[in-house]
């Protein structure tokens, strides 16, 4: 447990907070508290079901009017990052205008609507309009789910919980595949399926409480209190106060408008740096391009059956965020990052290699080649299967479930917002890598196309070693202390340091 050096106000608040205190209070409550957490987090955590189901390339062959032309497929398929993008910041705005919990029920609503839309399209526009309602849905849940999770969780076990996002989205994204591939051609049915998760989730918010700390935020302490206590916290009313400390400190240094605190206060202008550098690292390192395009890579170097081939890069996202998930409140958000980016370079570069000995030359089309069964598979193209396969594990265990945790870096105050437009820089780099990866395979070629997030994941990481300080089972009150002075690294590598 750890105390922010110089900080006094700040003890009584980590002993309430961490989970040897929960250790106090009688079984029961601790047992029935645990529960209630898990209960939200997979509550909440549905929507990354559904962020992962729906952000999945949708395969339309027929059925919409007219055969789909290149720009149909690129405008269904962007108009979903797109609307994210847009959707994100103002989730941010109104989670702490109106609450976490309206916005998580306004994004399931959308979830639900936008997959019957999508189900019932019956011309290329009303799929675009499907999409984009999915788009927005996916973009709002995405920045208010983590934070909320962060909200609720013990710090201790907060890692862990804010990861249970990234396993329902890269479990949805598996599910995805398997799903368009039951359904062959079908596709009505698969967009109509994700309305399931959604309505699951609907029945589920019914008994979902609101964010204590937003409710303090709002001068609700009762409630907040009320809250606190089912989540298994002993002395309420004082971890009641000491965050409305908090919030009375950052409301008097910023004199009241959200959007100049979170740039001229030079804590949170940090926090904004590091959440939104993070999630450009996670989106401009290249991985989506394989989640949308990799049926195209494994056909355009002779695999028989690309989209099963595709499928194992799905399968092993999955898998590898499970590694993630168990050690990250153990290993630390930053050692994590600092161990895996390495290994992403290293299976980049080895794709770069086999790219060169292959012979590989995309062709207009974003499907699959249905004649690739025709070639057969060199050395070099099985070389290339492991090293993306070998990227995609160091990616998953790292940065792919790291800057989820973004909420944890911005004090109470700035924290939807901040957490909104670091969502919205995901959904900007998702989107140029989406429109990028084709083109830079056409222009550069494959090789020197892997040699460039080569180079996004080399001063990443450099970045990372510099600027990203390790947050695990600080208090999400305790990280803005950390970043007051400058990037915290030291001070949050030497635990002797926080420990005033
Ligand atoms: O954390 C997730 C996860 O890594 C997904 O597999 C990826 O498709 C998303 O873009 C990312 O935000």
């Amino acid at each position: 447990m750890r105390a922010v050096a110089g900080d006094e106000s700040q003890q009584p608040l980590i002993a309430d907070e961490s989970g040897d205190d929960a250790t106090a209070l009688p079984e029961v409550t601790r047992k029935q508290a645990n529960r209630l957490i898990w209960l939200l987090t997979l509550s909440a955590g549905l929507s990354g079901l559904l962020f992962g189901y729906d952000s999945t390339l949708v395969s339309i062959h027929e059925d919409l009017g007219r055969p789909l032309s290149t720009f149909d497929l690129s405008a269904i398929t962007s108009s979903t990052s797109l609307l994210a993008l847009l959707a994100s910041p103002l989730a941010g705005h109104f989670a702490d205008v109106v609450g976490r919990r309206p916005v998580i029920a306004a994004a399931c609503g959308l979830f639900i609507f936008g997959a019957l839309f999508q189900s019932a399209a019956t011309n290329v526009w009303t799929m675009v309009i499907g999409r984009s309602v999915v788009g927005a849905a996916v973009g709002a849940a995405s920045a208010v789910v983590p934070l909320y999770i962060a909200e609720i969780a013990p710090a201790d076990r907060r890692g862990q919980l804010v990861s249970v996002q990234s396993l329902f989205i890269t479990g949805g994204q598996v599910v995805a595949y398997l799903a368009g591939w039951a359904v062959m051609g079908r596709w009505r049915w698969s967009v109509g399926f994700g309305s399931v998760p959604a309505l699951i989730q609907a029945a589920l918010l019914v008994g979902m409480p609101e964010s204590p700390r937003w409710l303090v935020l709002k001068g609700r302490d009762d409630e907040a209190a009320a809250v606190f206590t089912r989540l298994g916290h002993d002395d309420c009313d004082h971890i009641v106060s000491q965050v409305k400390h908090e919030v009375q400190e950052e409301q008097l240094s910023a004199g009241g408008s959200m959007f100049k605190e979170l740039i001229t206060v030079p804590a949170n202008r940090r926090a904004l740096t590091i959440a939104a550098g993070l999630q450009a690292l996670q989106q401009l390192s290249g991985f989506n391009s394989l989640m949308y395009f990799s049926a195209t890579i494994f056909s355009l170097v002779g695999f028989t059956s690309p989209i099963g081939t595709s499928l194992s890069i799905s399968v092993s996202n999955f898998v590898f965020t499970l590694l993630a998930f168990a050690i990250i409140d153990t290993v630390g958000r930053r050692r994590i990052l600092l161990y895996s980016i390495p290994f992403m370079i290293l299976g980049l570069a080895s794709c770069a290699l086999a790219f060169l000995h292959i012979d590989a030359s995309p062709s207009d089309s974003m499907s699959p080649s249905s004649d690739a069964s025709a070639e057969t598979s060199s050395p070099w193209s099985l070389v290339l299967l492991f090293s993306l396969i070998f990227y995609v594990a160091a990616y998953a265990s790292g940065l792919g479930c790291v800057p989820w945790q973004q909420s944890e870096l911005f004090s109470l105050s700035v924290r939807s917002m901040g957490s909104g437009l670091a969502t919205a820089t995901n959904w900007t780099s998702n989107f140029i890598v989406g429109a990028t990866f084709l083109p830079m395979m056409h222009a550069l070629g494959p090789s020197v196309t892997f040699l460039v997030y080569v180079f996004i994941c080399l001063v990443g990481y450099i970045w990372v070693w510099r600027c990203y300080p390790e947050t695990k089972s600080l208090e999400l009150e305790q990280v803005k202390k950390l970043l007051e002075n400058g990037w915290g690294v030291r001070a949050s590598e030497r635990p002797s340091d926080l420990n005033g």
